[in-house]
């Protein structure tokens, strides 16, 4: 959509001029309202998972780390101004999605550094994606970990540690600690019940935590350790009744302790926008995924009487929260008002709400994250990430189009599975090459494709296995009895709430973020053509209605996708091979044999190219084949 901010153009350097981009003044492109401050405001990312250039080929995600940095800087100014606290809160997966974070071995080597950068982070709490590889995990364990002290908290994974030979917590359990206006906080950090661990680390459950000595005397009462708030940060659905959370547990164990303590909840994992109400002293945040996304919470309503708050009750001169967490109910007997904020990642936003709109770049940038800018940019040279390989033809999308149209991006990856992925031992066997679409992470965009692009498609180091002969009576149904099964490569897209209306001339149905989930129909709900012209992107329904996203957007349509899909290659034109080579990556293994049945074991699985050749590797010599010889012209 070019009428908020001009066409996509990634060419490196641009991307680090700093400037203002174009549409910044206009109200249907940019944020118009001001965030509402209260005592305790927090900002909040998570699921970042590498994406700390920012989003080189969508402007309205186009921030970078030191942009961050910079913003952070200047709230935690503000803040201080209005005597208020502000914590900087981040919650985990911060590998696998881009080349920053996983070009380099062990993957993160490059990206924690950066983003160690934002040490005004308050609280960190651990994901999923720390934990797959050994090599990564100890990294967790050895250099993040230590970065950030007792501010990283892992309340239940531990790690082997080879000194001791027992295992440990990689961070900090829990932390109590007074804010620098006397709130007194006991703080979690609680992945979800996740089993897909590398064996160096262990995920303890829940239930289970919630039962061990240090849980119970942090949560219980002692007159020498005050709590005004608990914070529950963790890498886990932010909605207690989404399937998988495990917030619900920890805050049940807490609220058999303290019926009306403020437990405020931070989560993620689902990669969405979502605010839920718990209770009325309980409300919990998710701020989306890959840097598209920055959160904004504040409430209010503790006083000197009821907590150890010395701050501002009201800061001046800002708008306030107002809301109550439950309205409709008559006895509501909670003091505290909440707001929540859904803030785009791009530098308009930051600059609207750190100096206001209208304010030249040079008002905003401290030479702090100027200098992560830098460091990014001279990061991503040294790491080639901007080599071009080929040029996209079209745009190819996850979701916004159904599986199977042209511009899905499973077309041209089951093509790519299909002709990339040989064995040379194996070339002219029939073959069936299966891979989880969880593995696919984000759009392909029209225009050049670069070593990054890679990356950001496919990320993981999966090793193409095969079992070599398979019956085709059996191998025949095994791609659907995979997607009937709906197995481990499961991964949802959300349980977005919002409205699918398209908003014709200015949406492209496949070149913006679907964040949103609908019915796909892309019918209109309510609405007259064209009425507004907007950005497309994010449009989140929460508890506290619609609302929150910060600039407003026209949505994008969603439509579901299989957990599963696959390239063949060398059948017969007429009719089927008696046998096939069955090839898949190694993450879904276990649901190819379990499908496969009793006949086949991991004694028959071994690796198909070689035990190096993985799903970062098909890419890039399909689309050289495939469309290097548009490179000359390739638009941009
Ligand atoms: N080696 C891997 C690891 C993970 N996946 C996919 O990622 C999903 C989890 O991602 P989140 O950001 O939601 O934590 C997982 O369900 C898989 O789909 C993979 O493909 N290969
Ligand atoms: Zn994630
Ligand atoms: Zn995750």
């Amino acid at each position: 959509c070019d009428s908020c901010y001009g066409p996509i153009n990634h060419i490196e350097h641009v991307r680090h001029v700093k400037r203002i981009q174009p549409g910044a003044q206009n109200a249907d492109c940019g944020p118009s309202r001001a965030l509402e401050w209260g005592q305790f405001n927090v900002l909040h990312t998570t699921d970042t998972h590498g994406w700390l250039a920012g989003h080189i080929k969508e402007k309205n995600y186009g921030a970078d780390l030191g942009d961050y940095v910079t913003f952070a800087n200047h709230m935690k100014h503000k803040a201080g101004n209005m005597g208020v606290d502000l914590l900087i809160v981040d919650t985990g997966d911060l590998h696998d999605g881009t080349g920053l974070s996983d070009t380099t071995a062990p993957d993160g080597e490059v990206a924690i550094k950066i983003f160690e950068e934002l040490d005004s982070y308050d609280l960190l709490t651990i994901g999923n994606h720390e934990l797959y590889v050994s090599d990564v995990a100890y990294q967790t364990f050895s250099e993040f970990s230590r970065f950030w002290g007792d501010r990283y908290l892992t309340s239940n994974v531990q790690i082997m540690n080879p000194a001791t030979g027992g295992y440990e917590y990689i961070g900090q359990t829990h932390r109590y600690f007074t804010t620098a206006h006397g709130l007194r906080i006991m703080a979690f950090g609680i992945l979800y019940d996740f089993t897909g661990n590398s064996n160096a680390s262990k995920a303890i459950k829940a239930a289970t935590m919630v039962q061990q000595d240090w849980f119970l005397q942090a949560v219980n009462y002692d007159k020498d350790r005050p709590i005004d708030m608990f914070l529950l940060l963790g890498h886990n659905p932010a909605r207690p009744t989404t399937g998988g959370s495990t917030f619900k547990t920890v805050y049940n164990a807490i609220r058999k302790v303290h019926p009306n303590t403020p437990i405020q909840i931070f989560g993620g994992h689902t990669h969405i926008r979502d605010f839920a109400v718990l209770d009325q002293s309980s409300t919990s945040l998710e701020s989306g995924r890959y840097c598209e996304t920055l959160g904004w919470f504040s409430m209010s309503g503790f006083d000197s009487l009821n907590s150890g708050h010395t701050g501002v009750e009201n800061p001046r001169g800002v708008p306030n929260p107002t809301r109550k967490a439950i309205t409709n109910s008559s006895s509501t007997t909670s003091p505290f008002v909440y707001s929540r904020r859904y803030l785009d990642w791009n530098r308009n936003t930051f600059v609207y709400h750190a100096v206001g709109s209208g304010q030249a770049d040079a008002e905003f940038d401290y030479h702090s994250g100027l200098r992560v800018t830098d460091e990014i940019a001279a990061y991503r040279k040294q790491l080639n990430l901007g080599k071009v390989y080929g040029c996209v033809p079209q745009t190819y999308c996850m979701t916004c189009v159904p599986f199977g149209d042209a511009s899905s991006i499973f077309t041209p990856l089951s093509d790519a599975l299909a002709t990339a992925v040989v064995s040379p031992a194996r070339e002219a066997r029939a073959r069936m090459v299966i891979a989880n679409t969880g593995g696919v992470r984000f759009d392909m965009y029209k225009g050049p494709f670069t070593y990054d692009d890679s990356f950001i498609v496919s990320p993981f180091r999966d090793v193409f296995l095969y079992i070599p002969d398979v019956p085709y009576s059996l191998a025949g149904g095994l791609l659907q009895k995979l997607n009937n099964a709906g197995a481990g490569g499961k991964k949802k897209r959300s349980n977005d709430l919002g409205a699918v209306e398209t908003v014709d001339s200015c949406v492209n149905p496949i070149a913006g973020r679907g964040g949103q989930q609908g019915d796909g129909s892309g019918e209109k709900r309510g609405i007259t053509r064209r009425q507004v012209v907007q950005n497309p992107g994010y449009t989140t329904v929460d508890d506290f209605g619609s609302d929150g996203d910060d600039t407003p957007h026209s949505s994008i349509p969603y439509y579901p996708i299989p957990d599963f899909f696959a390239g063949v290659a060398n059948y017969p034109e007429a009719g089927s091979p008696q046998v096939v080579d069955v090839v898949f990556v190694d993450f879904i293994e276990s649901d190819v044999l379990a499908i496969l049945g009793s006949g086949y074991s991991k004694a028959n699985v071994t690796p198909y190219v070689s035990s190096n050749f993985t799903s970062q590797d098909y890419l890039i010599p399909y689309v050289q084949a495939k469309w290097q010889a548009g490179m000359p012209n390739c638009p941009i």
